[in-house]
């Protein structure tokens, strides 16, 4: 026996290292694949792998071994041969199977790299006992350990290196790296190969002839080239399953992306963000079925805000919902929903409020969190707010019927004057059924002259004298009860009635007046409302002159309270009107100035004589920093504008004395008298005329 180190022929021992590193690159690439992919896929991708990467693995080993120049051909059993590619595949098939799912544990990478690298020893040493000797081939025991060391050591390596390099189906490891650890790989392959080869001892009379007709190289260079081509295949193949995966991948998150915002489109309110109708039935859905003891619904409704987006603009209007609803998240607890429902319509669901008087509390939060005036963009803008609560479950057992109630108890804190709250009462009808009676029973008073006029003195803020009064409508109803102007004016409006009601008060304050000043000697200014429709109205000027001409009143006791929104309706012909009823003598006057007070250069092109602050304002002027300072703002653009300045609501002295001080030229309110009949009223007059110095 002795040890055969002959030379090698270093092209074939170059070209076994490729086949190494190109092996180990497929074999990083295909666990790769194999890790990525799921069910028969993942299979597929084993079996397909093994292949590629064990008949990689074998024809490295054999180019190597047909490296080492014996002299004549060597002559190899097919059997033992077979058996050795077997073993390369097999192996392969384990390493895959270890690196296809989970972590890379300490126990895991050890029993790996053990099943791995005794199947590479497999497949060299049965490669090795295929050749075909004289005698059996023996090893030196320490480079045979060395090569059995190698061989465990590589798989270790090269299991960790695919556990590291692991890509996902849309991100892979950049190619340098993918590179790097084909090249360790193949040199871990290599080393074991060719440490193996060295340990080998040849025995006496070495090789057996070859009976094979081709060459070592003809034959090196036929393994090679169709390994390298299963190879190139399988990385062809994964390379498009990258791709296409990457593809799926990028496909199902621009749909998930897609879902979400349909989602959010069909669950969200644009304007705001915040929960919509859709979603707040789902949410009242999920706490009815969640079973709660009690729980509270508020219907939240802005006041005036048709107004602010007549006067000042959708952009302000739309401005205005998106600051409610981020005051109205921020007065509640993060649990709660609040929903916009419509144009001003929002919803507050408010899980525990078990108690009546935790509703009650927040009740009273909504509406002061939204009384305060807001700034948008260069206007102030003040509206307020009817809250209507529904407990469950005592005000209804389903979604529906607690909106219903919610939403009738939001009506009634409406008609009871505005910026409160309404616990639901079973008395209280629905929002819709209230209209339907309401016209009914409006139009019944119209016939029956049931309508009445109720005045309110004006004041001097200098001399303390009554200057003039406000006519305002009074409508006392046998089945209703009395219903406010509030809730008549704007149901006139909508179906007409307002023309017949409104000249139906003009021609009967004129008369009033007429009759004092017939009666008293002395003229009485009287003020009438008139609304955007009257305004708007082609025969509305015809209409005053006839009314001045029936009843006998001069024009210059006639004053036309006018509301912005009124004016800038129809500008032009707002203009044209005013014009004219102003030639004919009459004053003009804007009524609940402030409220969102708008163009001013708009309004310099109106012949008014008078702003009336809003009362909105008065309220909390005297303790409220903010609402003073519009106060103040009014009154000095009044001043600016040459125009008279009538404060209204003025309930107390404190009002009063800072009106005073601002040098407003009237007020009304209260402090002096509320509207009286025409009875009272003459009354008053003469009680006042005594007490006045
Ligand atoms: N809290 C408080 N309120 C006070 C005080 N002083 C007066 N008020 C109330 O404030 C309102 C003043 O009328 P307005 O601003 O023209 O506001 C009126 C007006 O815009 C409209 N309106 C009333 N009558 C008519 C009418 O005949 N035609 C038209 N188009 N609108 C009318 O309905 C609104 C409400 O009228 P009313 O309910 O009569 O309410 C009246 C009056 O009763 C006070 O010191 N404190």
């Amino acid at each position: 026996m002795h040890d055969h180190h002959g030379a090698y022929n270093l092209a074939l021992v170059m070209l076994s290292l490729g086949i190494a590193a190109i092996a180990s690159f497929t074999a990083l690439d295909l666990a790769g694949r194999v890790r990525a992919s799921q069910g028969v896929m993942r299979h597929l991708w084993l079996v397909g792998g093994a292949f590629a990467m064990g008949i990689g693995i074998w024809s490295m080993h054999f180019i190597g071994m047909l490296a080492m120049e014996m002299g004549e051909g060597v002559a190899y059993g097919i059997p033992l041969t077979v058996a050795s590619l077997v073993a390369a595949i097999l192996s392969s098939a384990l390493a895959l199977g270890i690196v296809q799912t989970g972590r890379l544990s300490f126990v895991r990478l050890a029993f790996g790299a053990l099943v791995m690298g005794s199947g590479v020893c497999l497949m060299h040493y049965v490669g090795m006992a295929a050749m075909q000797t004289q005698g059996p081939l023996s090893y030196q025991p320490s480079l045979f350990t060395v090569s059995v060391v190698i061989a465990i050591s590589a798989s270790a390596v090269a299991l960790w290196l695919a556990f590291k390099l692991n890509p996902t189906a849309t991100r892979r490891p950049p190619l340098w790296q993918r590179l790097v650890a084909a090249l360790f790989m193949g040199a871990g392959i290599s080393g074991m190969h060719y440490t193996g080869m060295a340990a080998a001892i040849y025995p006496e009379g070495g090789m057996l002839a070859s009976s094979s007709g081709l060459s070592t190289y003809e034959l090196a260079i036929t393994v090679a080239l169709v390994s390298t081509c299963i190879m190139l295949s399988a990385l062809l193949i994964s390379l498009f399953d990258v791709h296409m995966s990457s593809r799926n991948a990028q496909l199902a998150a621009s749909l998930q992306e897609a879902n979400l915002e349909l989602k959010q489109m069909v669950y969200r309110d644009a304007l705001t963000q915040l929960p919509n109708r859709l979603m707040l039935e789902e949410r009242l859905d999920q706490q009815l079925s969640a079973q709660p003891s009690s729980f509270a619904l508020f219907f939240v409704d802005l006041d005036r805000f048709k107004q602010v987006n007549d006067n000042l603009g959708h952009h302000v209007g739309d401005q205005l919902i998106q600051q409610t609803g981020a005051r109205l998240r921020a007065a509640v607890r993060d649990t709660d929903t609040v929903a916009r429902v419509g144009g001003d319509e929002f919803i507050v669901l408010a899980g525990d409020s078990a108690a009546r008087a935790e509703a009650e509390s927040l009740a009273k939060r909504l509406v002061s969190t939204l009384d305060k005036p807001f700034q948008i963009g260069t206007s102030v803008v003040k509206v307020s707010t009817s809250v209507g609560i529904s407990l469950y479950p005592e005000d209804g057992q389903d979604k529906h019927e607690l909106m219903v109630h919610a939403d009738a108890a939001m009506y009634a804190a409406k008609r009871l004057g505005r910026n409160n709250y309404q616990f639901f009462d079973p008395d209280m009808t629905s929002h819709e059924e209230r209209r339907v009676t309401l016209e009914r029973r409006l139009r019944h008073a119209i016939e029956h002259a049931a309508l009445r006029l109720a005045y309110q003195p004006k004041v001097s803020v200098e001399t303390g004298q009554v200057t003039g009064v406000e006519a305002l409508l009074r409508w006392e109803d046998d089945e209703l009860g009395a219903v406010r102007p509030d809730e008549i004016i704007p149901l006139a409006e909508e179906t007409g009635l307002i023309l017949p009601i409104g000249e139906w008060v003009l021609r009967t304050a004129c008369r009033y007046a007429q009759a004092w000043r017939e009666e008293t000697g002395q003229p009485l200014a009287m003020a009438v409302n008139i609304s955007a429709v009257q305004l708007n109205h082609r025969h509305f000027v015809a209409t005053v002159k006839e009314v001045l001409e029936t009843t006998g009143l001069a024009p210059a006791s006639l004053e036309l309270e006018l509301t912005e929104s009124a004016l800038v309706l129809n500008p032009d012909l707002a203009l044209e009107t005013l014009t004219e009823l102003r030639a004919l003598g009459i004053a003009l006057s804007i009524d609940d100035f402030g409220t969102g007070y708008s163009n001013l250069a708009q309004l310099r092109r109106f012949p008014i004589d008078r702003l009336k602050i809003d009362r909105a304002f008065m309220s909390h002027a005297v303790t409220d920093r903010q609402d003073a300072a519009i106060v103040r703002a009014v009154v000095a653009l009044a001043r600016s504008l040459d125009l008279q300045v009538v404060a209204e609501g003025v309930e107390n002295e404190d009002q009063l004395s800072l009106i005073r001080q601002l040098h407003s030229d009237e007020y009304q309110g209260y402090l002096c008298s509320q509207a009286l009949s025409g009875e009272a009223l003459k009354a008053f007059m003469q009680e006042y005329a005594k007490r006045s110095p």
